[in-house]
């Protein structure tokens, strides 16, 4: 069973995961990406679909055009764990 994070590794999340931010009234974080196109948003979000299978972790997102809104959570444990770290850190390197 997944564990929430614990406060050490809360506390770390802005210089681990800089631009993610709290979700008002819930244990979770988002992020809003832009693209030049949808082109650009689509193949973003199709890296970011074979990472969540891979992970069998997988993001809560809305797309519209050339933005995604990305927020991450762990259902399992209802809250932030390991798994979204884990999760925003292959996200951010494919949005690099
Ligand atoms: C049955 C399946 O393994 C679980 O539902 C996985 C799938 N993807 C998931 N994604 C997220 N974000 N949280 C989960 O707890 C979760 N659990």
């Amino acid at each position: 069973m997944v564990e929430k994070l614990g406060p050490k590794e809360r506390a770390d999340l802005p210089a681990v995961l800089p631009g993610w931010a709290p979700v008002e009234g819930r244990d979770a974080l988002k992020k809003t990406f832009q693209f030049k196109s949808f082109n650009q948003a689509w193949g973003f979000m199709n890296r970011v679909a074979l990472a969540a299978e891979k992970l069998n972790h997988h993001p809560e997102w809305f797309n519209v055009y050339n933005r995604v809104e990305i927020t991450l959570t762990t259902h399992d444990c209802d809250g932030l764990s390991e798994l979204d770290v884990k999760l925003a850190k292959r996200i951010e390197s494919y949005a690099a």
